[in-house]
C-alpha cells in the first residue's frame, strides 16, 4: 500500500491560504484533492471560496485541528482512508492562528497514520506587508513559520523590494531550514511549492500503536478527549490564544455600497483589535454572494459564485480579533441592511 501525500497549509490569518489552495487546486489539474479545511468560527466561509471542482472538501468548523478538534484527526483520516481511490493528494489548511506542530504530530509520530499518510511538506504563507507585526504580537505566526519546510513570502507588491529582502533574513533567522519562496503576485510557483519535500525521520518516532477500531484510531495512547470548547453560540475563543470570532448573520438584503462605505470608515477608525473579517453577503441587487474580506487594513469586496436555485440567501459574517464587541458589529452592519419599503 502506498502512503497518500498530505501537505499541510499554515500561515497567520488572511495570510493567503484560500488563495494558494485555490491556485494549486487551478494548477494541477490533473490531482484529485482532499482538502481539510478548519475554520475557528462556527461557520465556514473559507468552504465557500474554495474553487474545489471534482476536489473533496470536508469542512472543520467550531475549533481549532491542533487543539481542540485534534482528536477528530483520527476518525477524519480513517474515513478518508476509506475512501482512498476517490483522491491522491491531501492538503489541510489549518486556521490561522494554529500550531502546525499539533497538526502535524500524528502523521510524525503514529507508524498507522504514517503508513497511509505521508506527510510530505508544511507550507507557511507570510503576508509581506502585516507579518512584522503579527510576529511581536502573536506567539502562533513565530510557530508557524518555525515549523515550516517551506515559507510563501506573499503580498510582496504591498511593500518595497529592500523591506522584503529584510523580512527574508528575518524568517531565515525563525527558520534556518526553511526554503523561502517570493511570490510573484498571484501567480504562486505552484511546482516548486510542491517540489519541496520535508526531510525524513527528522521527528523521533514512537513505537506504534496498536489499534482496535479504525486503522488511525489512537487507543490508549490517546490523550484523554477533550470536549470540544463551546462558549456560546456565538462568541469563539481558541484554547491557546486571546484571538476570539463572533458570527454575524442577516436574512435581510444588504446594500453594498453601504458596507464597503462602513468597512472603510471602521478600518480607519476603529480596527486595532480586529485581525480578520470574512463574509458571504447577501444583496438582493446580485444573483452572486458577494465576498467580503479584511486583513489588517485592507478591504476587499467582490462578486463571489452565484447562489443555488434552492440556497438560503442569507449573510454570514465572521470577525476574528481580541476583545470584540458583538453588539457594537451589529449595530454596524444592521445600518447597511435594506428596509423592506426600499425593495418594494
Ligand atoms: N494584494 C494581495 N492580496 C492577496 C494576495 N493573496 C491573497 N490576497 C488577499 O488576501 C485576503 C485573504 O486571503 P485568503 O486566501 O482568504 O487568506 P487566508 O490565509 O486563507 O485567510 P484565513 O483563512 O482567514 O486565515 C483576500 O482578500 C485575498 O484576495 C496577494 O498576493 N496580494
Amino acid at each position: 500500500m502506498k502512503a497518500k501525500e498530505v501537505t499541510i497549509l499554515t500561515g497567520f490569518l488572511g495570510a493567503g491560504k484560500t488563495t494558494v489552495l485555490n491556485a494549486v487546486i487551478a494548477k494541477k489539474k490533473e490531482t484529485k484533492f482532499a482538502i481539510i479545511e478548519n475554520e475557528i468560527g462556527e461557520e465556514s466561509i473559507d468552504a465557500g471560496l474554495i474553487l474545489k471542482g471534482e476536489d473533496d472538501v470536508i469542512e472543520l468548523n467550531n475549533g481549532c485541528l491542533c487543539c481542540t478538534l485534534n482528536d477528530n484527526i483520527y476518525e477524519l483520516l480513517n474515513n478518508l482512508w476509506d475512501k482512498r481511490d476517490a483522491w491522491d493528494h491531501l492538503i489541510i489548511e489549518a486556521t490561522g492562528i494554529a500550531d502546525p506542530a499539533n497538526i502535524a504530530h500524528p502523521f510524525l509520530t503514529n507508524d498507522n497514520v504514517k503508513r497511509g499518510f505521508d506527510l510530505k511538506r508544511v507550507i507557511c504563507i507570510v503576508d509581506a506587508e502585516l507579518i512584522e507585526d503579527q510576529l511581536k504580537e502573536h506567539p502562533e505566526a513565530i510557530k508557524q513559520i518555525a515549523f515550516s519546510d517551506l515559507i510563501l513570502l506573499n503580498k510582496v507588491e504591498k511593500v518595497g523590494p529592500g523591506y522584503v529582502q529584510e523580512l527574508q533574513a528575518v524568517l531565515k533567522a525563525i527558520n534556518p531550514f526553511a526554503e523561502t519562496l517570493v511570490a510573484e503576485g498571484q501567480n504562486f510557483q505552484v511546482t516548486k511549492l510542491f517540489a519541496r519535500e520535508r526531510f525524513a525521520n527528522f521527528y523521533s518516532n514512537p513505537k506504534p500503536v496498536v489499534t482496535p477500531k479504525g486503522i488511525f484510531s489512537l487507543s490508549s495512547a490517546a490523550p484523554e478527549k477533550q470536549p470540544l470548547v463551546a462558549f456560546g453560540t456565538s462568541h469563539n475563543r481558541h484554547e491557546h490564544s486571546d484571538i476570539e470570532t463572533v458570527l454575524l448573520k442577516y436574512k435581510e438584503s444588504m446594500n453594498i455600497q453601504d458596507l464597503e462605505h462602513r468597512m472603510m470608515v471602521f478600518l480607519i477608525a476603529q480596527s486595532a483589535n480586529v485581525y480578520r473579517v470574512k463574509g458571504i453577503i447577501y444583496s438582493h441587487l446580485f444573483e452572486s454572494r458577494i465576498v467580503l474580506q479584511t486583513v489588517g487594513k485592507s478591504l476587499a469586496i467582490a462578486l463571489g459564485e452565484n447562489w443555488l436555485p434552492d440556497e438560503i440567501r442569507e449573510t454570514k459574517i465572521v470577525v476574528i480579533g481580541k476583545e470584540l464587541k458583538l453588539y457594537g458589529f451589529d449595530k454596524m452592519f444592521r445600518t447597511c441592511l435594506y428596509s423592506p419599503s426600499d425593495i418594494e
